[in-house]
Formats: C-alpha cells, structure tokens, sequence
C-alpha cells in the first residue's frame, strides 16, 4: 500500500527498547507517527500515551492492531511475548518490525515461518540492527568486493557493562551471541553448521549460578572458524568489535566512538559507550527509518524471518552445548523458496 500520509504505528512492550524506539519515531526519523502503544504494566503505557498526541493505551497487542489507524507494529516486548504478537500482525497482514530475536526458539520461529509463507508475501523486518551500522556496513563492503579473498576465520568481541537482573545464562546466547549469529551469517552469506560454548573462569561481578564470560566457536558451510567472546558482566562500558582474517589481508572493524584525548599527564585514548543505546543510536535510527519507507512503499526489507529463524536454530544449538559441554551440529530446514 504505497501511501503518502505518515505510517501510523503500534508499539509493542513500552520497556527500555520500545521506549527509545517510540523517542525515535516521534523525534528522529520522518514519515511515521506512534498511534498506540501496548504494555501488559498498563500504567507504563498509560504514561507513555499520555505524552504523544493522538497516541492510545492498550494493554492487548490485538486491541492495538484493531485499531483504525493503526497500520503497522513495532514488537519490543520481551523474546518470549515476540511470536504470539507476530502471528496476531500477520493474521491481520500488518507490516512489522520486530526487534531480536525474532523468538527464543527454532520451533516458535517455524511457526512464524509458516504463517508468513501462508499470508504469501514478505511483511516481517527482524532487528538485526547491525546491519545498518556503518562500520560493520564498511565491513560487509570490503569482504564482498572480494579483493581479500576468503574469509577464513571472524573474531567477535561483544561486552556489556552489566546484565538486568532477569538476564539468564542461556540468554546470554539467545538474546547477547544471537546478533554475533546474524552478523556471521550476513558478512559470509552462509549458514552456522555447528556451535561450541566453552566457559572460562568466571568474573566475580556475574550472578550466582551465571558463568560469564562465555566463549563461543561457530563452524560455517565453508569451514570459516568464528569465536565470539560474550562478556555480559566487564563492569566498564558497551564495547562490540569485529576482525575478519582473509586469504589477503585482515578487516578489524572500528569501534571507536567519540574525540580520542592527549591529556598532560601523559594519558592517551578514548571514551567506551556506555551502552547499546549510544553505541548502535545510528544502526537503530537507519533500521527504523528503512522500515517505515519500504513498509509505505509498500515493500518489506532488511533481515527477514528466515535470518530470524536462522539464527534461533544456532541459538537452540548454542544454548544446548552451552548446557552440555559439547559441539552440537545446527538443525536447520531447508531454505524455502519463498525466501531464496
Ligand atoms: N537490538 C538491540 O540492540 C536490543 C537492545 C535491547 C533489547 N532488545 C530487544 O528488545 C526487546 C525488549 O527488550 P527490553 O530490554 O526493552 O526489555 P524491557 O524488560 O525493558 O521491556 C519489555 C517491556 O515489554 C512489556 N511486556 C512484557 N510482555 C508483554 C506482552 N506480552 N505484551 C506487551 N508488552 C509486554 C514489559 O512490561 C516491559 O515494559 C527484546 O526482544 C530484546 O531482546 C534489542
Ligand atoms: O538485549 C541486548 C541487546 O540486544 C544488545 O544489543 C546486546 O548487546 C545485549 O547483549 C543484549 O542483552
């Protein structure tokens, strides 16, 4: 439905991730406009409401999508709560974004699968959002332009200053590693064949029964090696980085961010973002925009719920050897046609 009035959209989940996107929507990104904003604590979704003009409260994602000028959902409730409000949307052919991951697990994310194969045409984006990053764009450009030759092997650092107080271990694949999964699959434009969790000695700062870090090997179709280490607990920023070693030279992604001072004391260096929210801003706000021009255009682009499925097969994988100590092999379905 190509349209040139501004894309009327429901936020799913007012937390701290559907509340920064509905900042963004209002105030960084053009052509759209929060109409409803659901949240089962009615209170906060209440408040939230109140703030935005012509913006309603509801506490039932299928309420919000009734309404009338509604056209489109944003789900940022928990991963869990992702594949009924995504069934509930494609039951009603409403375009959506849907932050990561697309569901915990492989068999929720086949359900999805089915259901948008059944609608017949592409209505899901998957918040991958480093995708839209400029430094892993820059990246992604250089090891396609081929000079590089293969890649053989990708080394991921992923780092968070502290985890909620709800954050699980195995969340420290399915909701943490789970973007290192989309990445790997997207720079090498292959599938993840089998996933190692090994476990290091554990910081002092990780919650009782949390071994963190956690470091993690992905095998891939062309028999690239892939270590990520998952540090959900460093205690002094949000640092994410990359390298990849090719047969002709090595890509090490830039993450710095912000001036790098020379003070007089003889000090030298940078400042560490504190978190995802300042660190991924750009990635975030090109997601949302890319989603609300192609959904008016009436197309659906970026990640689709095959990458979402894709990557949660790796996770229940990752999630398993984490568990059990072992390599475990992805079980993944062939990829349909519907989205070659
Ligand atoms: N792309 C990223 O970098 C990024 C960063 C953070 C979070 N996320 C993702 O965003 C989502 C939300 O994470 P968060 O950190 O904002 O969590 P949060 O706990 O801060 O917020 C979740 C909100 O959803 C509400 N909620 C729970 N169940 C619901 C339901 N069934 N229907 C409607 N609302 C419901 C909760 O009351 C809460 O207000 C998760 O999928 C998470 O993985 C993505
Ligand atoms: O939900 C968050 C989010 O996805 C961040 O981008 C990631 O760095 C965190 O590890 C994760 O817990």
């Amino acid at each position: 439905m190509p349209s040139e009035r501004a894309l009327g959209v429901a936020v799913v989940g007012t937390g701290k991730m559907g509340a920064d996107h509905v900042r963004r929507l209002r105030h960084r990104i053009s052509g759209a406009r929060v109409r409803a904003v659901v949240d089962i604590e009615a209170e906060r979704a209440k408040t939230l409401a109140d703030a935005i003009e012509g913006c309603a409260a509801y506490t039932e994602p299928a309420a919000a999508m009734a309404a009338r000028d509604v056209d489109a959902v944003l789900i940022a409730s928990p991963g869990p709560a992702h594949e009924a409000a995504l069934l509930e949307a494609l039951d009603r052919d409403l375009p959506v974004l849907c932050e990561k991951p697309l569901t915990p697990d492989a068999a929720s994310a086949l359900r999805v699968l089915d259901a948008e194969q059944k609608l017949g045409h592409r209505r899901v984006q998957v918040g991958f959002m480093r995708r839209y990053d400029a430094e892993y764009m820059k990246l992604k450009r250089l090891l396609g332009k081929g000079e590089l030759g293969r890649t053989l092997m990708l080394h991921h650092r992923h780092r968070n200053p502290a985890m909620p107080e709800w954050f699980t271990e195995e969340m420290l694949i399915n909701d943490s590693v789970v973007h290192e999964m989309d990445v790997t699959r997207w720079l090498l434009d292959q599938e993840i064949t089998a996933v190692t969790v090994h476990k290091p000695a554990s910081t002092s700062n990780a919650p009782a029964g949390m071994s963190d870090p956690q470091f993690v090997l992905f095998e891939t179709e062309s028999g690239a090696l892939v270590d990520v280490e998952i540090f959900g607990h460093c205690g002094f920023g949000y640092q994410v980085q990359a390298e990849a070693v090719c047969e002709r030279g090595i890509v090490r992604m830039d993450d710095e961010h912000g001036p790098r001072l020379t003070t007089a004391d003889g000090r030298w260096g940078g400042r560490v973002t504190p978190d995802y929210l300042e660190r991924f801003e750009d990635a975030y706000d090109r997601e949302v925009q890319a989603w609300v021009d192609a959904t008016r255009r009436g197309e659906t682009t970026g990640p689709s719920v095959w990458d979402g499925y894709a990557a949660a097969a790796v996770c229940e994988a990752g999630v398993l050897s984490q568990r059990e100590g072992r390599r475990v092999e992805v079980d993944l379905i062939e990829r349909p046609a519907f989205y070659q």
